[in-house]
């Protein structure tokens, strides 16, 4: 028997359990935060827990808060050969977390987990993480920001998945302080004087910290040392980054490069809002870890009648 439900268990499992007896390899994959699961080469210049994040973003990016639907569903696994999808994080994404989809665990919410974990090992704040997400059945609507598209158009992608203009900022600094433009998918954005042997996808970080979530993205913006390609790129139309930061004059990517606090808290609240924007209908139960929590417990009875108390019990630490 599982407590509280075997749903529970299963996904407290993998949120808690990422070292020690009875840990579960989920986080494997983004520990430390540089790794790249997906081939067995750091010169690729991918990053694993940047695909993941990227993933959820995709995958929300369609949401029309208006009608109830989309946001984190999964829809994104029949979307992800459109040209908005474009890039290997989607394939390499799912090869991974296909073998923790299961009866219990729908992939929508692996793919929240993989935001949460990801964030987390990047010394990024912990997320509550909140789970009973149901998958889509099919492809949903169009209308991931792509980087060549105009402001307005931008913007009001974000509006409709419930994500104001100051928060839209927000988010997309939240969600580039980790990985990086590849020329490799993005070749409009990124030339091929950065491919190399130690970098073969020629990936470009979008600042100078590109394995740590940190307010980095908005000091080195601040300050125009910026060497993110969605602010500098040789294709003036390809900015995004630059179209959206400025857009209300550098306002609010001055009080993230202020404050590293104000960053932490500001990605928490509109990271979480982001996975936690699921079509009407569903609802989301927080998955709190268990203070004392046994772990494949066994009685036997013995044939002299005693009996033996096997397994082992993880308690908290907090
Ligand atoms: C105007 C909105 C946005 C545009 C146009 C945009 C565009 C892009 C592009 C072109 C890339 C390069 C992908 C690659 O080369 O593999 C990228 C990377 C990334 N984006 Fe965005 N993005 C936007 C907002 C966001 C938001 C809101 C998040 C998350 C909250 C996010 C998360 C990421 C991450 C983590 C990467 C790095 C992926 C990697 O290194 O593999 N983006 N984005």
């Amino acid at each position: 028997a599982y407590y509280p439900s075997a749903k529970y268990a299963a996904l407290e499992h993998l949120l808690v359990d990422s070292t020690g007896h009875n840990a579960n390899t989920f986080y494997k994959a983004v520990t430390p935060c540089g790794n790249y699961v997906s081939e067995n080469s750091t010169k690729t210049g991918r990053v694993t827990s940047a695909q993941w994040m990227r993933v959820a973003f995709h995958d929300f990016a369609t949401a029309d808060v208006a009608a109830g639907t989309g946001g984190l569903d999964a829809s994104i696994v029949f979307e992800y050969t459109r040209p908005e999808n474009s890039g290997q994080a989607f394939p390499d994404s799912f090869n991974y977390w296909k073998y923790y989809v299961g009866a219990q665990t729908s992939f929508s919410d692996i793919i929240a987990l993989g935001t949460v974990a990801a964030i987390s090992s990047c010394g990024g704040p912990q997320l509550v993480y909140s789970a009973g997400r149901i998958d889509a059945t099919a492809a949903g609507q169009f209308g991931v920001p792509e980087p060549d598209e105009g402001l307005t158009d931008t913007l009001a992608r974000f509006a409709g998945a419930g994500i104001s203009q100051t928060d839209a900022i927000k988010l997309t600094a939240c969600g580039h302080t980790v990985g990086s433009v590849h020329h490799a998918g993005f070749p409009l954005v990124v030339g091929t004087d950065a491919v190399n042997a130690n970098n073969t996808q020629g990936g470009i970080n979008m600042d100078t910290t590109g394995t740590t979530y940190d307010n980095r993205i908005a000091q080195e913006y601040v300050a125009g040392t910026t060497k993110n390609p969605l602010v500098t790129s040789f294709n003036v139309s390809q900015r995004s980054d630059l179209r959206l930061f400025s857009s209300d004059n550098n306002a609010t990517m001055s009080t993230l490069a202020e404050s590293s606090s104000l960053f932490a808290s500001e990605c928490k609240r509109l990271t979480t809002q982001m996975l936690n924007t699921v079509p009407s209908g569903v609802s989301l139960t927080e998955i709190t870890p268990i203070a004392v929590k046994p772990v494949n417990v066994t009685l036997t009875v013995n044939s002299a009648g005693t009996v033996t108390f096997s397994g082992a019990i993880r308690v908290s630490s907090e």
